[in-house]
């Protein structure tokens, strides 16, 4: 166990939450040393591997996530907004690496991670995927190739449970696509169009969300011009890509200096 990372698992029972719990078992170089859930789930208190149908693991699930922090080297956080704003201000105090693939953040919520992060190493994206992130590039690079009469349109499926809209994915691409154009995403996006919308603007770029049954995550960058199109597109097909990206930057941020980095230093992207 000496150079084996201790980590700490929020949100034990969600589907990253069962998946990352699968990934830290299995790896050889990390270890998993606590659990959390929120405050009321039937799991508090409980053995973790009981409350997963099986054998006992020694893992207790807690509800108060400073039992965990103060065990782990790094915290790996898959939950709500508000659980994972939460976790930040112990993260920085602990001085622990916090892996944030929560999305639905807003502004205000990244600038308090930022401020957190003035402490504590926080990598966060809104999807840890290699595949994904190298798409991002690939859409910065094909955006700056391309002038704004190809319209950008990103279409993003996911399962019918998810609660936030447009996908973190979705926002990183968009992001990306901006760069590549020297603009700023909050000034050409185009959300949630109904009714009597008008012309399509000469440069936005919009989004569109789909959502139903199992669909873990699809995402297509559309550069629409005339006579032709390109379409740059990512399937997620299993959630282990997000787990094994979350476990990869728990791993790369021990010893790094304290920041707010994303999954492109850890792939070596930046
Ligand atoms: N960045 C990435 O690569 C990915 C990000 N996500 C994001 O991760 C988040 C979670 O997704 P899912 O696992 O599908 O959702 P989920 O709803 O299945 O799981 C979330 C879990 O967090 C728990 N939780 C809520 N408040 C808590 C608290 N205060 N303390 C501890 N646990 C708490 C819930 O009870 C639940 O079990 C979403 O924001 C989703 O968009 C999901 C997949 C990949
Ligand atoms: O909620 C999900 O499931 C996913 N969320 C992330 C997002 O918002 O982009 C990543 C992935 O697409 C799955």
């Amino acid at each position: 166990m000496a150079d084996s990372v201790g980590i700490a698992v929020m949100g034990a029972s969600g589907r990253m939450g069962r998946m990352l719990i699968d990934t830290v078992t299995a790896s050889h170089k990390a270890h998993l040393v606590g659990v959390t859930e929120r405050p009321g789930h039937d799991w508090i208190g409980r053995d973790l591997g009981e409350a997963l149908g099986g054998a006992k693991t020694g893992v207790m699930v807690h509800s108060d996530p400073l039992d965990v922090i103060v065990k782990a080297q790094a915290v790996i956080d898959f939950t709500t907004p508000e659980a994972t704003l939460a976790h930040a201000a112990l993260t920085a105090q602990a001085r622990c690496v916090h892996v944030i693939g929560t999305t639905g953040l807003t502004d205000a919520d990244i600038a308090a991670l930022d401020a957190s992060a003035r402490h504590a190493v926080i990598v966060r994206a809104g999807n840890m995927s290699l595949g994904v992130n190298l798409l991002t590039r690939l859409a910065q690079e094909v955006a700056h190739a391309l002038d704004a009469d190809f319209d950008v349109e990103i279409v993003e499926s996911h399962h019918r449970h998810k609660v936030d809209a447009p996908s973190g994915t979705a926002l990183m691409l968009g992001e990306a696509v901006a760069r590549g154009r020297g603009v700023s995403l909050s000034e050409v996006s185009d959300r949630g169009r109904d009714g009597m919308t008008g012309a399509r603007k000469r440069g936005d770029i919009g989004f569109a969300a789909i959502r139903g049954g199992d669909i873990v995550g699809e995402h297509d960058v559309i550069f629409a011009g005339m006579g032709e199109r390109i379409v740059l597109s990512h399937v997620a097909t299993d959630r282990g890509i997000f787990a094994r990206g979350a476990l990869k930057a728990a791993l790369w941020g021990q010893g790094q200096a304290p920041g707010h980095y994303s999954m492109m230093s850890v792939l070596g992207l930046a």
